[in-house]
């Protein structure tokens, strides 16, 4: 990430997401232009079934295509873009269920978000990214470099606050992670933040450690706030593929984890297993991140994200995402 140019406009935003999720939907593309043309039947269904699943949309969202595909179009002509039209609408139909932009409006603040995940996966850049959003929208944002292994990480994220003109409270690499937590809370409450996010270190090595790591954070957040921490964000990066459904489970049980963002789909034909973490999980998808600038993480728009990802033209200027 490179940059602190202004937003890119938002009439932009589809046109991004849709190069973003290119890779993806190529595969996609690849994948049902091998099926032979004729009418359909069980082995032309079975293709189907491996072609879907063969995009990570997960098994079980495959099976639902082909039954869909079966019921309408038995022993009839199919074209790849019946499918396609098939896969955005189901893939919206699951991922309206999770998508809900992280919901920072309510009182007591700051709302706190404890940011999660493996080291490398953007948590950093998510963390500056929606720290951007926010103070578009003229919250005051505080920072905290709670990944008090590693002072690359620490510099990070000093580094990103010194571009966006944000606090970032931080001690030297070693230091407790838990007060560190705690002091950033106090801070930003005396100061009159809206909002905290909080990084952590994400050494998945050291599964107890990290645990107890956070567990012990959370633990003197509340004593701080009761409340807090308010969101508990896993960053997940799309190209390690079924592993980020692995991540889900651990970082649940580690961390509590209550909702997702899902980084790099714009660098990945493996975009569809969003759908499969979301579908497997349950959580909310709070946003997705399709390239390395401040503005390249948005609200999860469900259409919008369908169609990209299906390689089908948006349908509709509505399905751009909330301005929220
Ligand atoms: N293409 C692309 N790159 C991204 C995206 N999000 C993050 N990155 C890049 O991924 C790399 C890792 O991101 P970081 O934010 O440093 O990840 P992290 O989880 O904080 O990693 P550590 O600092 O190692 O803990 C960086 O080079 C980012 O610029 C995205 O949505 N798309």
């Amino acid at each position: 990430m490179s940059d602190t140019a202004p937003p890119t406009p938002k009439t932009s935003w589809l046109g991004r997401l849709k190069s973003g999720l290119g890779l993806s939907s190529s595969k996609l593309s690849e994948n049902l232009a091998v099926l032979t043309k004729r009418p359909l039947d069980d082995d032309m269904l079975e293709e189907i079934e491996d072609a879907l699943i063969a995009s990570d949309l997960g098994p079980a969202m495959a099976a639902r295509i082909t039954a869909k595909l079966a019921a309408e179009k038995y022993d009839r002509q199919v074209t790849d873009m019946d499918i396609k039209l098939l896969v955005a609408d189901e893939v919206e139909a699951v991922m309206t269920k999770v998508a809900r932009p992280l919901d920072i409006t309510a009182f007591p603040r700051p709302h706190t978000i404890l940011v999660v995940g493996v080291n490398g996966s953007g948590k950093t850049t998510t963390i500056a990214k929606l720290a951007h959003l926010y103070q578009e929208q003229d919250y005051r944002v505080m920072l905290a470099a709670g990944d008090t292994f590693r002072a690359a990480a620490i510099e990070q994220l000093k580094v990103w606050g010194d571009r966006l003109n944000i606090d970032v409270i931080h001690k030297d690499v070693g230091g407790d992670a838990a007060s560190l937590a705690y002091d950033a809370l106090t801070q930003a409450w005396e100061l009159g933040s809206d909002v905290l996010i909080i990084d952590t270190a994400g050494r998945l090595q050291n599964k107890q450690g990290l645990m107890d790591e956070l567990a012990k954070i959370k633990r003197v957040l509340k004593r701080r706030m009761e409340s807090a921490p308010h969101d508990v964000l896993l960053v997940l990066d799309a190209t390690t593929g079924q592993n980020a459904l692995t991540q889900i489970d651990v970082f649940k049980e580690v961390a509590g984890v209550t909702g997702l963002a899902m980084t790099k789909l714009d660098g990945t034909a493996r975009g569809g297993v969003l759908v499969a973490a979301a579908e497997r999980s349950g959580l909310p998808v709070h946003a997705i991140g399709v390239g390395e600038k401040l503005g390249d993480l948005r609200p999860f728009d469900p259409r919008a994200f369908a169609e990209a990802l299906a390689g089908i033209a948006p349908t509709d200027a509505k399905h751009q995402p909330p301005a929220s």
